[in-house]
């Protein structure tokens, strides 16, 4: 949460960031919010089977929930959700229909800064980010984070409740999988915070639980060493400046100490899409945060954001440092470069069709 001393810049800071560095297709999207932080996270697991029930119900459709270590997880649609899938099965889905539909989900006053946006951005990475380029498994496709066994790896605390809240858009568009909709989640939730339009294609598949990764495949933050991120990056199959262009997400969203154990914003506007995440990693002083949680840094002069070891580690790297400096002076770069890479991310370890269609969306807010 930011402390009350750096509200009035941080929100006047944020009307410049808008005015200035977007277009105004976002401009229904709060750019900051000084909303006390009353994350739901992880939570939202303690769900009980009836009162999921009456959920899925009251949304017109059923989702069964197994009990599964502070989450719930879809286990299998209804007779009716069934029913529903196979009389549509031979209409085509209008994805852009879908996608209006997870806008619609996005805000909401009482969740974090305002938005979803940015948890279903994370969902929709760590869903991709499993792939490994050698084993040849991992990644969106079979959507294997319905399982215990993935959605358990620490690294995915708090991402129930994206899962859950996208539920409702499956419960609407029933023939839609789960990796398709988490990654079109992802396309959404960058566009309508004002970020570039990413291509998207569909074909991802309801996988089984032996077709989940290892746990350990995605980044640890507390590691300082560049190294480290590029290790983890490399196996996916991404170059430096692919790296550096995917961690520009960071402008959104927050760390949660139920979550991750971190806290805090890395941007004072975290609910729209800027390449403000490496102007504030240039542009500020970074000292080490006291406190009794996990080693991050906070700005000397505000002390209202943060970053990670592994956010301060691309500082240290020269290539990766390069394309931080280039990031900072060329929004315009960093979106383009940004695009490329997240479509090859959400796509990572997905087996299309040769001719699968390639699809852009329009946001919401154009
Ligand atoms: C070295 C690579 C990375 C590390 C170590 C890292 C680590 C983290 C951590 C610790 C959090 C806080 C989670 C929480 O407490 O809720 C977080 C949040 C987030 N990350 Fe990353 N991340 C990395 C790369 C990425 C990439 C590639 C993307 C997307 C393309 C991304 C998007 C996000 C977003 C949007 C959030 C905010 C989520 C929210 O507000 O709920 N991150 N990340």
């Amino acid at each position: 949460m930011l402390r009350a001393s750096s509200l009035s810049s941080v929100a006047r800071r944020a009307a410049l960031v808008s005015s200035a560095s977007t277009s105004s297709r976002f401009a229904a999207t709060r750019a900051y919010s000084a909303q006390p932080n009353r994350s739901s996270g992880g939570g939202a697991g303690t769900t009980l089977l009836i009162a999921a029930l009456a959920a899925g119900a009251g949304a017109g459709g059923y989702h069964y929930y197994v009990q599964n270590e502070g989450t719930t997880l879809p286990k299998i649609a209804s007779a009716k959700s069934a029913g529903a899938a196979a009389s549509k099965a031979t209409e085509p889905l209008d994805y852009q229909k879908v996608y209006n539909a997870i806008a619609e989900l996005l805000e909401d006053d009482n969740y974090d800064d305002g938005s979803y946006g940015p948890v279903f951005l994370r969902l929709a990475w760590h869903a991709s980010g499993t792939y490994d380029k050698t084993a040849k498994n991992g990644g969106s496709h079979a959507a294997t984070m319905r399982y215990k066994s993935e959605a358990g790896h620490s690294a995915n605390a708090g991402l129930a409740l994206a899962r859950e809240r996208l539920n409702r858009v499956k419960d609407r568009f029933p023939q839609i999988s789960y990796g398709d909709l988490w990654t079109l989640a992802g396309v959404c939730a960058i566009q309508e915070m004002g970020g570039p339009i990413i291509k998207w294609k569909s074909g991802r598949i309801d996988g089984e639980e032996e077709h989940c990764p290892p746990d350990g495949r995605l980044p640890d933050a507390s590691r300082a060493d560049a190294q480290h991120s590029k290790d983890v990056f490399y196996k996916m199959g991404f170059t430096d400046q692919e790296i550096v262009a995917l961690l520009g997400a960071h402008a959104l969203g927050r760390c949660h100490r139920d979550r991750s154990g971190f806290d805090g914003p890395w941007t004072a506007s975290p609910t729209v899409f800027t390449n403000t995440y490496f102007t504030e990693l240039l542009g500020r002083k970074w000292v080490e945060r006291k406190w009794d949680g996990p080693k991050q840094f906070e700005d000397k002069e505000s002390q209202s954001l943060m970053m990670l070891p592994a956010d301060m580690a691309i500082l240290k790297d020269k290539e990766f440092r390069k394309w931080v400096e280039i990031y900072a002076k060329d929004e315009k770069r960093f979106f383009d470069d940004f695009a490329s890479a997240c479509a090859k991310l959400f796509e990572l370890g997905c087996k299309f069709e040769d001719n699968a269609r390639v699809y852009e969306f329009k946001p919401t807010n154009a």
